[in-house]
């Protein structure tokens, strides 16, 4: 409990050693010492694209149109039909479970892997790791949500409550986005069934302010290794997604869903839709939270591109099950080519 960054942070004046990345890897570059409030200017760069579900269909019709059209989604879906009351709330529950006692908190940590629901900090492999996020990590599955619930946090009061009801809505709306993209792509419908959509993991970030953001990370580079991921975050800025070589801030729009392709996706649609690698920085005015919904396949399911697009084609990649493909995407730490040259079939 004592590592968990929001036990400690409040009490130290400047980021300890080992949450200090070298210049290199710092997420600004040294010789543009941008003072934090020049994040925002970054934003003004990014490409923003506010999507109504309506005009993410005729978006996703896009992909059809051409063969070679990479389609990189890393935007934002309003008018997504989820509440705001609903979404209110849960960020509300959700803080006031990082707002917690230790005591209360200390039911959940873990630092066993296996555990299904179990609040962390860092990465999964924090004990081998040379430098740390700045980032406590809140993660449990939940679909089919009576298998899981009952493992979830039981306080806040609410919080089994509130979340699942979130979850499941997120759930819907994914699972319709998935439909227009299976569309998009010209596949049968009903593609994205049971066994590519059967499990559901919430993972919840929550990055406490910090004395040095220009020296620290929240998260370090990554694609997702799943289907199709939802963010929801408030209003503090701290997601960057590496676009054309650059890093490039993601505006927060409360209310609005930042939606990503993940490693599934691409393989799915034969390099059609690519994953879209992305990070997290810190700050040092106030905590952010981010809640992430996974779409994930289940674990002993076949992943490879859909027959229908091959069929005038070349597969790209071998297929593979899903559970052997989450192991080596933890191997390879955040190295996406290297990920995914393993999966490619070489000519
Ligand atoms: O906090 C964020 O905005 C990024 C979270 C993220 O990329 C993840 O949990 O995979
Ligand atoms: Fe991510």
């Amino acid at each position: 409990m004592e590592n968990l960054v929001s036990s400690w942070s409040k009490t130290v004046q400047i980021s300890p050693e080992n949450y200090v990345f070298p210049a290199g890897e710092r997420p600004v570059p040294t010789r543009f010492p941008f003072a934090e409030t020049s994040h925002s200017l970054m934003c003004l760069n990014v490409k923003m694209i506010k999507l109504e579900l309506k005009q993410f269909k005729k978006y996703i019709l896009l992909v059809k149109s051409s063969d070679s059209f990479r389609f990189i989604l890393y935007d934002q879906v309003i008018n997504h039909g989820v509440s705001q009351d609903l979404i209110d709330d849960t960020m509300k529950v959700i803080k006031d479970f990082f707002e917690m006692p230790n005591e209360e908190k200390a039911k959940v940590y873990s630092m066993d892997p296996n555990k299904s629901c179990r609040l962390y900090t860092s990465s999964y492999n924090y004990a081998n790791e040379e430098i740390h996020f700045w980032r406590d990590h809140l993660r449990h599955p939940c679909h089919p949500l009576d298998k899981w619930i009952h493992i979830w946090p039981e306080n806040p009061t609410r919080y089994r409550d509130v979340v699942g009801k979130y979850t499941n809505e997120v759930r819907k709306l994914s699972l319709r986005m998935l439909e227009m993209i299976g569309e998009g792509l010209g596949l049968e419908c009903g593609y994205f069934g049971e066994e590519l959509t059967g499990d559901q993991l919430l993972a919840i970030n929550h990055y406490p302010p910090c004395p040095d953001p220009d020296l620290t990370l929240g998260l370090p580079k990554h694609a997702d290794p799943n289907v199709i991921t939802v963010l929801l975050q408030e209003d503090v800025y701290g997601l960057q997604v590496f676009k054309n070589g650059q890093w490039l801030g993601v505006k927060p729009m409360p209310h609005a869903f930042v939606v990503n392709i993940g490693h599934q996706l691409q393989i799915i649609s034969n390099g059609k839709l690519r994953s879209a690698e992305h990070r997290a920085v810190t700050n040092s005015r106030e905590a952010r939270t981010s809640i992430v919904s996974f779409i994930n396949p289940c674990h002993d399911s076949i992943i490879e591109p859909a027959k229908s697009l091959i069929d005038t084609g070349i597969p790209l990649y071998r297929p593979f099950k899903f559970k052997n493909f989450l192991k080596f995407y933890e191997e390879k730490k955040g190295d996406t080519e290297a990920l995914m040259e393993a999966y490619k079939i070489k000519p």
